[in-house]
């Protein structure tokens, strides 16, 4: 029980609960906890205790949680997104007054972020769509922290957040005030989507290796290992070469290839590539992330399609160190085109919806804590600055240079993938997103002639201006007469 009243409560104490409230009561902030299971909250308690006698108070009942919080209150919610996140308003809302203020830090859907910010509104609370990005190292020494809603609760507890956030000593705080309405959310979801493809893109780094190069894990290892002291470095290029070198506990060999090849997944990806279906934004590498883990999902029948194909021999002779660096390239390469697709969708939500959502602000927050957190976001970062209106991380002359030093060994790499059977969907659609895009003049007319000769969808001409329908199928006719 707090002996006087804490600054801020944290009510849902799983992973990101718990280790938040740990990593907030560690900046000096004292801090209540509570959730529906009271086991978690003994348990949050207790690490605190163990943890240095943190200033962490628990709660096995909602009425005295909310009492032990200093008004105007602010409770972080950090439960399942979705329905456990208004059956916890639902339950806290008795006990707290006009002026508080709720901050639901899950990965929730915007929308329904906007729609719970106007039903407090008209209580009288204020209400904040925070994302959170760490997972649990992030959540207890200092997550990425996209916070979006009332720029009053913002303020609010705005110490408390610059000091809870990641640190980068050039750059601050990995914490912004992304904008309004359910802007937290949205961007916490392109967040989500670029560690899709950033994963994707790994994992067939990864897979070129392994089945094209004959790398073994020991050698995987090694590989990633020294891409993470260059310009890939990144937290997932890290855990990737710390994931290689993990041996079986339960058997012989590499824990890595006794992990079943399925993929979990919620809903972020499938958010993002339906956002970008909406708003016309070509987001091919995403979306091969999202379809790769659906494909994978149907374990299956891959074994049974398997069966089928067995006898089908692909191969290609590769020279190992050459694979090695052509692969780094695409990596990188491919790297540029996701996170191009992925930034691409914000200007575009933001004009939408009137949000003055800031790329550069976003790219810095990026830096550290999250998962997608390397080196390039400085990169991604510097595009922005020197050009905030940037319409494609492609066109910055300094990703432009990259990309044009590493197309080929992208060519070569996804090459050597087709031939050997191995299906690269995330480099495949980045290249094709890179060709499609860097031509000036794209096939696509036969598609506008097309529409036009069955359905007078008329075109536009290059020489002249205006709209044109050609009558196609007389001309035609008359050709053949
Ligand atoms: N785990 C991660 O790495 C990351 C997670 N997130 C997001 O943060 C949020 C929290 O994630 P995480 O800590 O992993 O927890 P989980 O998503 O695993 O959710 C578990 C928590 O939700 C509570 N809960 C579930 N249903 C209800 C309900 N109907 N009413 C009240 N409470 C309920 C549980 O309470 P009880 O103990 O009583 O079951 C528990 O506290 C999620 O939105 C997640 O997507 C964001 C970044 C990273
Ligand atoms: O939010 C996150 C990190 O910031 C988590 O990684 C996220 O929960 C993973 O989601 P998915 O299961 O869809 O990959």
């Amino acid at each position: 029980m707090a002996a006087t009243s804490t600054r801020i409560g944290v009510a849902g104490l799983a992973v990101m609960g718990k280790n938040m409230a740990l990593n907030i009561a560690e900046k000096g902030f004292p801090v209540s906890v509570y959730n529906r299971t009271a086991s978690k909250v003994d348990d949050t308690v207790q690490r605190a205790k163990a943890e240095g006698n943190l200033p962490v108070y628990g709660f096995h009942d909602p009425k005295s949680f909310i009492n032990s919080i200093q008004k105007p209150r602010v409770v972080l919610i950090l439960v399942k997104a979705g329905a456990p996140v208004d059956d916890t308003i639902n339950t806290l809302l008795p006990f707290m007054e006009t002026g508080d203020c709720i901050i639901d830090g899950g990965n929730e859907w915007y929308e329904t972020t906007e729609r719970r910010q106007k039903a407090m509104a008209e209580l009288g609370l204020l209400y904040l769509g925070m994302g959170v990005s760490g997972g649990e190292e992030g959540a207890r020494n200092g997550p990425s922290l996209m916070p979006g809603g009332s720029i009053d609760a913002y303020k609010n507890i705005e110490d408390i957040l610059l000091k809870v956030a990641a640190q980068v000593s050039d750059s601050g705080p990995c914490v912004t005030y992304v904008g309004e309405g359910g802007s937290g959310h949205f961007v916490k979801m392109v967040h989500n989507a670029v560690e899709y493809g950033d994963m994707q893109l790994i994992t067939e780094a990864s897979d070129v290796l392994k089945s094209a190069g004959k790398l073994s894990n020991q050698e995987i290892h090694e590989v990633f290992s020294e891409w993470n002291r260059g310009e890939l470095r990144s937290y997932l290029i890290e855990i990737t070469a710390h994931i290689f070198g993990v041996k079986d506990d339960k058997g012989k060999g590499y824990l890595v290839d006794k992990v079943l090849d399925k993929t979990s997944l919620k809903d972020n990806g499938r958010w993002f590539v339906q956002q970008a279906a909406e708003l016309s934004v070509s987001a091919p590498t995403i979306a091969a992330s999202l379809d790769a883990r659906y494909l994978c999902g149907l374990k299956g029948e891959r074994v049974e399609a398997a069966k089928v194909y067995q006898s089908a021999e692909f191969g290609e002779e590769v020279n190992k160190e050459k694979l090695i660096n052509d692969v780094k390239q695409a990596l990188y390469a491919s790297k540029i085109c996701n996170y191009a697709q992925g930034m691409n969708l914000i200007p575009a939500k933001s004009v939408e919806k009137g949000w003055s959502l800031k790329p550069r602000e976003i790219a810095r927050i990026w830096k550290a804590g999250c998962v997608v957190q390397g080196v390039f976001l400085e990169r991604v970062r510097k595009a922005y600055d020197t050009n905030p209106d940037l319409v494609n991380l492609l066109v910055d002359p300094e990703f432009a240079k990259e990309m044009m030093q590493r197309q080929s060994a992208l060519r070569r790499v996804v090459c050597v993938a087709i031939n050997c059977g191995v299906s690269t969907p995330g480099m495949s659609a980045s290249l094709a997103y890179f060709d499609s895009y860097r031509r000036e003049r794209v096939a696509t007319s036969l598609v506008q002639a097309q529409l036009d000769y069955f359905g007078a969808h008329t075109y536009e001409r290059i020489d002249t201006e205006g709209s044109f329908h050609t009558d196609w199928i007389k001309i035609v006719k008359r050709m053949n007469e």
